[in-house]
Protein backbone atom coordinates (compact mmCIF):
# COMPACT_ATOMS: atom_id res chain seq x y z
CA UNK A 1 0.00 0.00 0.00
CA UNK A 2 1.68 3.17 -1.47
CA UNK A 3 -0.11 5.12 1.59
CA UNK A 4 0.97 5.30 5.10
CA UNK A 5 -1.81 5.70 7.26
CA UNK A 6 0.29 6.79 10.51
CA UNK A 7 -1.14 10.01 10.69
CA UNK A 8 -4.49 8.87 10.89
CA UNK A 9 -6.55 8.00 14.07
CA UNK A 10 -6.41 4.57 14.98
CA UNK A 11 -9.65 4.20 14.09
CA UNK A 12 -9.87 5.58 10.74
CA UNK A 13 -7.16 3.52 9.61
CA UNK A 14 -8.70 0.33 6.80
CA UNK A 15 -8.88 -2.94 8.36
CA UNK A 16 -5.91 -5.16 7.09
CA UNK A 17 -8.66 -7.50 5.98
CA UNK A 18 -10.24 -4.98 3.55
CA UNK A 19 -8.71 -3.91 0.71
CA UNK A 20 -10.49 -0.39 -0.88
CA UNK A 21 -11.78 -2.60 -3.79
CA UNK A 22 -13.71 -5.28 -2.44
CA UNK A 23 -15.90 -3.81 -0.16
CA UNK A 24 -19.12 -2.86 -1.88
CA UNK A 25 -22.27 -2.78 0.11
CA UNK A 26 -25.04 -4.35 -1.52
CA UNK A 27 -27.56 -1.93 0.00
CA UNK A 28 -26.58 1.43 0.69
CA UNK A 29 -28.69 2.74 2.83
CA UNK A 30 -27.88 6.46 1.89
CA UNK A 31 -29.48 8.64 -0.54
CA UNK A 32 -26.61 10.90 -2.21
CA UNK A 33 -27.82 14.03 -4.63
CA UNK A 34 -26.83 14.53 -7.52
CA UNK A 35 -27.74 17.74 -8.44
CA UNK A 36 -25.52 20.76 -9.28
CA UNK A 37 -25.41 23.21 -7.13
CA UNK A 38 -27.94 25.60 -6.69
CA UNK A 39 -26.62 27.74 -3.92
CA UNK A 40 -27.43 31.65 -4.11
CA UNK A 41 -24.43 33.73 -4.67
CA UNK A 42 -23.76 36.73 -2.22
CA UNK A 43 -21.17 39.17 -3.36
CA UNK A 44 -19.81 41.29 -0.99
CA UNK A 45 -18.35 44.23 -2.65
CA UNK A 46 -21.86 44.86 -3.83
CA UNK A 47 -24.18 43.61 -1.84
CA UNK A 48 -27.98 43.66 -2.29
CA UNK A 49 -30.13 43.20 0.41
CA UNK A 50 -32.95 41.74 -1.12
CA UNK A 51 -30.68 38.58 -2.53
CA UNK A 52 -29.31 38.90 0.96
CA UNK A 53 -32.66 38.13 2.20
CA UNK A 54 -33.82 35.60 0.18
CA UNK A 55 -30.75 33.74 0.63
CA UNK A 56 -31.64 33.98 4.86
CA UNK A 57 -34.73 33.52 4.78
CA UNK A 58 -35.51 30.60 1.69
CA UNK A 59 -32.39 28.56 2.04
CA UNK A 60 -30.44 29.54 5.35
CA UNK A 61 -26.94 28.71 3.61
CA UNK A 62 -25.20 30.67 0.46
CA UNK A 63 -22.33 31.25 -1.29
CA UNK A 64 -19.66 34.60 -0.78
CA UNK A 65 -17.71 35.70 -3.28
CA UNK A 66 -15.62 39.05 -3.31
CA UNK A 67 -14.92 38.03 0.27
CA UNK A 68 -11.62 40.54 0.55
CA UNK A 69 -9.50 37.33 1.68
CA UNK A 70 -6.48 37.50 -0.92
CA UNK A 71 -6.76 33.94 -2.37
CA UNK A 72 -2.99 33.58 -1.65
CA UNK A 73 -3.85 33.58 2.12
CA UNK A 74 -6.37 30.68 1.73
CA UNK A 75 -3.91 28.87 0.21
CA UNK A 76 -1.44 28.81 2.58
CA UNK A 77 -4.13 28.13 5.25
CA UNK A 78 -5.36 24.94 3.68
CA UNK A 79 -1.50 23.97 2.84
CA UNK A 80 -0.68 24.30 6.43
CA UNK A 81 -4.16 22.75 7.70
CA UNK A 82 -3.22 19.83 5.61
CA UNK A 83 0.49 19.34 6.57
CA UNK A 84 -0.70 19.77 10.29
CA UNK A 85 -2.75 16.78 9.60
CA UNK A 86 -0.45 15.15 8.00
CA UNK A 87 1.74 15.03 11.22
CA UNK A 88 1.28 11.16 12.53
CA UNK A 89 -1.31 10.60 14.80
CA UNK A 90 1.03 9.77 18.04
CA UNK A 91 2.85 12.80 17.27
CA UNK A 92 0.27 14.98 16.47
CA UNK A 93 -2.14 13.78 19.80
CA UNK A 94 1.27 15.09 22.50
CA UNK A 95 1.65 18.56 19.84
CA UNK A 96 -1.86 19.24 20.47
CA UNK A 97 -2.46 18.80 24.04
CA UNK A 98 -2.90 22.45 24.91
CA UNK A 99 -6.39 23.50 25.61
CA UNK A 100 -6.31 26.25 23.15
CA UNK A 101 -5.69 23.55 20.03
CA UNK A 102 -8.21 21.10 21.46
CA UNK A 103 -7.19 17.92 19.03
CA UNK A 104 -10.15 15.13 19.03
CA UNK A 105 -11.38 12.52 16.59
CA UNK A 106 -14.59 10.93 16.01
CA UNK A 107 -18.25 12.30 16.93
CA UNK A 108 -16.72 16.64 17.78
CA UNK A 109 -19.25 17.32 20.15
CA UNK A 110 -18.03 14.40 22.54
CA UNK A 111 -14.56 15.16 21.59
CA UNK A 112 -12.48 12.24 22.61
CA UNK A 113 -14.58 10.22 24.98
CA UNK A 114 -15.32 6.81 24.93
CA UNK A 115 -19.17 7.28 24.53
CA UNK A 116 -18.82 8.45 21.32
CA UNK A 117 -16.36 5.42 20.20
CA UNK A 118 -18.30 2.71 21.91
CA UNK A 119 -21.20 3.24 19.83
CA UNK A 120 -19.74 1.69 16.99
CA UNK A 121 -17.67 2.64 13.63
CA UNK A 122 -20.77 3.12 12.44
CA UNK A 123 -22.29 5.62 14.28
CA UNK A 124 -19.18 7.81 14.56
CA UNK A 125 -18.54 10.51 12.45
CA UNK A 126 -15.60 10.29 10.48
CA UNK A 127 -13.42 13.08 11.16
CA UNK A 128 -10.55 14.71 13.31
CA UNK A 129 -9.89 18.24 13.83
CA UNK A 130 -8.71 21.10 15.80
CA UNK A 131 -10.80 23.59 18.22
CA UNK A 132 -9.01 27.04 17.70
CA UNK A 133 -10.37 29.92 19.83
CA UNK A 134 -9.12 32.91 18.00
CA UNK A 135 -9.09 35.21 20.99
CA UNK A 136 -6.80 33.35 22.87
CA UNK A 137 -4.17 33.40 19.59
CA UNK A 138 -1.90 35.55 20.75
CA UNK A 139 -1.50 33.70 24.21
CA UNK A 140 -0.24 30.29 21.85
CA UNK A 141 3.45 30.39 22.64
CA UNK A 142 4.38 28.08 20.41
CA UNK A 143 7.73 25.79 20.78
CA UNK A 144 7.26 23.80 17.07
CA UNK A 145 7.99 25.79 14.45
CA UNK A 146 4.97 24.18 12.13
CA UNK A 147 2.61 25.72 15.19
CA UNK A 148 4.14 29.05 15.01
CA UNK A 149 4.09 29.97 11.44
CA UNK A 150 0.49 28.56 11.58
CA UNK A 151 -0.68 31.03 13.93
CA UNK A 152 0.77 33.93 12.07
CA UNK A 153 -1.70 32.38 9.29
CA UNK A 154 -4.60 32.22 11.93
CA UNK A 155 -3.73 35.62 13.17
CA UNK A 156 -4.45 36.78 9.57
CA UNK A 157 -7.47 34.87 8.72
CA UNK A 158 -9.26 36.06 12.03
CA UNK A 159 -8.97 39.68 10.83
CA UNK A 160 -11.06 38.52 7.62
CA UNK A 161 -13.36 36.52 9.35
CA UNK A 162 -14.42 39.62 11.58
CA UNK A 163 -14.96 41.64 8.75
CA UNK A 164 -17.18 39.24 7.27
CA UNK A 165 -19.01 37.97 10.08
CA UNK A 166 -19.82 42.00 11.22
CA UNK A 167 -20.62 42.82 7.76
CA UNK A 168 -22.88 40.27 7.16
CA UNK A 169 -24.62 40.04 10.47
CA UNK A 170 -25.24 44.31 10.17
CA UNK A 171 -27.18 43.82 6.95
CA UNK A 172 -28.97 41.03 8.46
CA UNK A 173 -29.69 42.94 11.38
CA UNK A 174 -31.02 46.10 9.04
CA UNK A 175 -33.02 43.51 7.51
CA UNK A 176 -34.72 42.28 10.35
CA UNK A 177 -34.69 45.77 12.38
CA UNK A 178 -32.39 44.37 14.93
CA UNK A 179 -31.29 47.20 17.22
CA UNK A 180 -28.02 47.80 15.33
CA UNK A 181 -26.45 50.11 18.52
CA UNK A 182 -26.46 46.42 20.24
CA UNK A 183 -24.94 44.65 17.70
CA UNK A 184 -21.85 43.76 19.63
CA UNK A 185 -23.74 41.41 22.19
CA UNK A 186 -25.78 40.10 19.52
CA UNK A 187 -22.67 38.90 17.66
CA UNK A 188 -19.77 38.70 19.99
CA UNK A 189 -16.09 38.63 17.92
CA UNK A 190 -14.32 37.43 21.29
CA UNK A 191 -16.61 34.34 21.18
CA UNK A 192 -15.66 33.42 17.45
CA UNK A 193 -13.98 29.72 16.99
CA UNK A 194 -12.64 27.68 14.57
CA UNK A 195 -12.77 24.01 13.89
CA UNK A 196 -9.81 22.66 11.36
CA UNK A 197 -10.96 19.40 9.92
CA UNK A 198 -9.76 16.59 7.98
CA UNK A 199 -12.12 13.57 7.20
CA UNK A 200 -10.13 10.70 6.09
CA UNK A 201 -10.76 8.40 2.95
CA UNK A 202 -13.21 5.98 3.54
CA UNK A 203 -13.50 2.83 2.35
CA UNK A 204 -16.96 2.53 3.33
CA UNK A 205 -17.63 5.87 2.56
CA UNK A 206 -21.70 4.52 1.50
CA UNK A 207 -21.86 3.69 5.13
CA UNK A 208 -20.13 6.29 7.12
CA UNK A 209 -20.96 9.89 7.55
CA UNK A 210 -18.20 12.99 7.89
CA UNK A 211 -20.38 14.41 10.04
CA UNK A 212 -24.05 13.59 10.33
CA UNK A 213 -27.24 15.91 9.70
CA UNK A 214 -27.28 19.00 12.06
CA UNK A 215 -27.44 22.79 12.13
CA UNK A 216 -25.11 25.21 13.79
CA UNK A 217 -25.73 26.59 16.91
CA UNK A 218 -23.89 29.50 16.27
CA UNK A 219 -25.34 32.59 14.87
CA UNK A 220 -23.08 32.77 11.61
CA UNK A 221 -20.80 30.12 10.44
CA UNK A 222 -18.56 30.73 7.76
CA UNK A 223 -16.61 27.62 6.21
CA UNK A 224 -13.52 27.11 3.72
CA UNK A 225 -13.64 23.83 1.85
CA UNK A 226 -11.12 21.90 -0.34
CA UNK A 227 -11.68 20.52 -3.96
CA UNK A 228 -12.78 17.45 -2.54
CA UNK A 229 -16.93 18.26 -1.92
CA UNK A 230 -19.24 16.70 0.39
CA UNK A 231 -20.60 19.04 2.30
CA UNK A 232 -24.15 18.76 1.24
CA UNK A 233 -27.77 21.38 2.79
CA UNK A 234 -31.47 20.93 2.78
CA UNK A 235 -33.67 23.17 0.77
CA UNK A 236 -37.57 22.37 1.18
CA UNK A 237 -36.89 19.26 1.84
CA UNK A 238 -34.39 18.07 -0.67
CA UNK A 239 -30.48 17.82 -0.25
CA UNK A 240 -28.20 19.27 -2.85
CA UNK A 241 -24.30 19.35 -2.16
CA UNK A 242 -22.47 22.19 -1.55
CA UNK A 243 -20.00 22.10 -4.94
CA UNK A 244 -16.32 23.15 -3.77
CA UNK A 245 -15.67 26.20 -5.74
CA UNK A 246 -12.34 28.54 -5.62
CA UNK A 247 -12.30 30.83 -3.46
CA UNK A 248 -15.73 31.12 -2.60
CA UNK A 249 -17.04 30.61 1.37
CA UNK A 250 -20.18 28.87 2.55
CA UNK A 251 -22.07 30.94 5.29
CA UNK A 252 -24.06 29.35 7.34
CA UNK A 253 -27.39 30.81 9.36
CA UNK A 254 -26.86 28.88 12.73
CA UNK A 255 -29.85 28.59 15.58
CA UNK A 256 -28.83 31.84 17.02
CA UNK A 257 -29.47 33.89 14.34
CA UNK A 258 -32.75 31.52 13.45
CA UNK A 259 -34.27 32.63 16.88
CA UNK A 260 -33.30 36.69 16.66
CA UNK A 261 -35.42 36.47 13.32
CA UNK A 262 -37.77 34.60 14.88
CA UNK A 263 -37.78 32.22 12.59
CA UNK A 264 -37.87 34.05 9.81
CA UNK A 265 -33.89 32.99 8.57
CA UNK A 266 -33.41 29.76 8.81
CA UNK A 267 -30.78 27.68 10.41
CA UNK A 268 -29.34 25.49 7.63
CA UNK A 269 -29.54 21.78 8.23
CA UNK A 270 -26.56 20.05 6.76
CA UNK A 271 -24.11 17.01 6.77
CA UNK A 272 -20.85 16.14 5.24
CA UNK A 273 -20.34 13.00 3.03
CA UNK A 274 -16.96 11.11 2.84
CA UNK A 275 -15.01 10.44 -0.04
CA UNK A 276 -13.80 7.00 -0.91
CA UNK A 277 -10.60 7.81 -1.93
CA UNK A 278 -9.50 11.42 -1.13
CA UNK A 279 -8.71 12.91 2.40
CA UNK A 280 -10.93 16.06 2.57
CA UNK A 281 -9.89 19.20 4.50
CA UNK A 282 -12.02 21.94 5.56
CA UNK A 283 -11.62 25.15 8.22
CA UNK A 284 -14.91 26.26 9.41
CA UNK A 285 -15.13 29.53 11.53
CA UNK A 286 -18.32 30.11 14.32
CA UNK A 287 -19.70 33.05 15.78
CA UNK A 288 -21.96 33.52 19.21
CA UNK A 289 -23.66 35.89 21.09
CA UNK A 290 -21.88 37.79 23.72
CA UNK A 291 -22.45 35.48 27.29
CA UNK A 292 -24.68 37.62 28.75
CA UNK A 293 -27.19 38.47 25.68
CA UNK A 294 -30.78 37.47 26.41
CA UNK A 295 -32.09 36.47 22.87
CA UNK A 296 -36.02 37.69 23.32
CA UNK A 297 -37.98 36.35 19.98
CA UNK A 298 -41.65 35.78 19.63
CA UNK A 299 -41.18 31.92 18.90
CA UNK A 300 -38.47 30.79 22.13
CA UNK A 301 -38.83 31.52 25.83
CA UNK A 302 -35.91 34.11 26.49
CA UNK A 303 -32.46 32.52 27.02
CA UNK A 304 -28.80 33.43 26.54
CA UNK A 305 -26.22 30.90 24.22
CA UNK A 306 -24.84 29.42 27.55
CA UNK A 307 -28.34 28.16 28.62
CA UNK A 308 -28.44 26.66 24.28
CA UNK A 309 -25.12 25.00 25.00
CA UNK A 310 -26.28 23.45 28.31
CA UNK A 311 -29.06 21.73 27.01
CA UNK A 312 -27.49 20.83 23.56
CA UNK A 313 -24.21 19.37 26.18
CA UNK A 314 -27.10 17.74 27.87
CA UNK A 315 -29.33 16.23 25.35
CA UNK A 316 -26.57 14.27 23.82
CA UNK A 317 -25.22 12.98 26.92
CA UNK A 318 -28.77 11.54 27.41
CA UNK A 319 -30.37 10.97 24.35
CA UNK A 320 -27.21 10.77 21.94
CA UNK A 321 -28.33 13.91 19.66
CA UNK A 322 -29.04 17.35 19.88
CA UNK A 323 -32.14 18.95 20.07
CA UNK A 324 -31.91 22.18 19.58
CA UNK A 325 -34.24 24.99 19.39
CA UNK A 326 -37.40 23.04 19.68
CA UNK A 327 -36.03 22.91 23.88
CA UNK A 328 -36.61 27.02 24.11
CA UNK A 329 -40.13 26.76 22.11
CA UNK A 330 -43.25 28.72 23.45
CA UNK A 331 -46.15 26.78 22.62
CA UNK A 332 -49.29 28.05 21.59
CA UNK A 333 -52.09 25.99 21.84
O1 LIG B 1 -16.75 20.42 7.05
C1 LIG B 1 -17.72 21.07 6.66
O2 LIG B 1 -17.81 21.46 5.50
C2 LIG B 1 -18.86 21.40 7.59
C3 LIG B 1 -18.60 21.17 9.04
C4 LIG B 1 -19.79 21.48 9.87
O3 LIG B 1 -20.91 21.44 9.41
C5 LIG B 1 -19.65 21.88 11.28
O4 LIG B 1 -18.56 21.86 11.82
O5 LIG B 1 -20.66 22.26 11.91
FE1 LIG C 1 -22.23 22.49 10.69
Amino acid sequence: MGLTYASYPPLFRPLETQTQDTFEPENSAKQIPNSSDPLPLIDLQCLDPEKLREACTDWGIFRLVNHGIPPTLLEKLQEHTRTIFSIPFESKKALFKSPLLGYFWGTPLLTQSAVALSRGTNNIDWVEGFSVPLSQLSELQPQDSVIASFRLILEEYKEHLSRLATTLFKAMAKDLNLDLSRHNTYLSESTGFLRLYRYPQCSMADQNWGMEVHTDSSVLSILLQDEVGGLEAVKDNKWFNVDPIPNSLIVNIGDMMQAMSNDEYKSATHRVNLNKHKDRISICYFVFPADAHVILSSKYKPFTYNDFRAQVQEDTKNLGFKVGLDRFKVLHD
